[in-house]
């Protein structure tokens, strides 16, 4: 398959608005059928495809504090690329989101990074916040989900936080719906799955290098 080239059509503006005002008013948000149908379905055969070595298990920490916590997450992930056609279409659609935010909202967002995490049956990650208030370039989450005919015993939920300890919003695992949210406001966890579980997780970064100080990569 060729690399498709997408500019944003008039449907990802209108999901550009729609992402925008839910950070301005809420902080999060969750869209069912966001990106385009074809783009769904081709991200899940191609995350279908990959066998057990294509991945490796997911750690808590960034960099010389990266450690995996079986206690904390035991899902798998791998890192996408740009090198994949599909795979280039997603990292594609999230540039355009990137620079739509900016556009909008003055986000300043800098770059994106994402992976593909499987949860086999069985699977969690504890609640915990992608960035902690000051000391990461992680501002904005995304989650994307790759689920065919996800039912509501199946678990794998996303529950998410604010400051009480009831969720806000329990969030399905069916493919096509996209969350983005703050990343220093949400507390999340993804509850046990009972089926074998495919998501795309993404963080978009802005730029906190300065002077001789250079961030570490992830
Ligand atoms: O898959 C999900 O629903 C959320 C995953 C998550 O919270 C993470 O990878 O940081
Ligand atoms: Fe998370």
């Amino acid at each position: 398959m060729e690399a498709e080239i997408l500019l944003p059509t008039q449907d990802a503006e209108r999901v550009f608005d729609r992402i925008a005002d839910a950070l301005v008013s809420t902080g999060y948000i969750a869209l069912p059928a966001a990106l385009p149908r074809g783009i769904a379905e081709l991200l899940f055969e191609r995350i279908a495809s990959f066998e057990d070595d294509g991945f490796h298990s997911a750690g808590v920490g960034r960099a010389n504090e990266f450690q995996v916590n079986p206690f904390i997450r035991n899902d798998e992930i791998r890192w996408l690329s740009i090198d994949n056609d599909v795979e280039a279409s997603y990292l594609n659609w999230m540039e355009q989101l990137r620079t739509g935010l900016n556009r909008r909202l003055f986000m300043g967002l800098f770059d994106y990074e994402s992976h593909f995490a499987r949860y086999a049956p069985g699977a969690f990650y504890k609640k915990h916040l992608d960035a902690f208030k000051g000391s990461t370039n992680r501002v904005l989450s995304t989650v994307f989900y790759l689920n065919p005919n996800w039912a509501v015993v199946d678990g794998g939920h996303l529950l998410m936080y604010e400051e009480g300890l009831e969720p806000i919003a329990k969030i399905s695992p069916l493919i096509g719906t996209l969350v983005v949210f703050l990343s220093d406001r949400f507390p999340h966890e993804v509850s046990t799955a009972s089926r074998l579980r495919y998501s795309i997780a993404g963080w978009f970064r802005v730029n906190t290098t300065l002077g001789a100080h250079i961030d570490p990569p992830q």
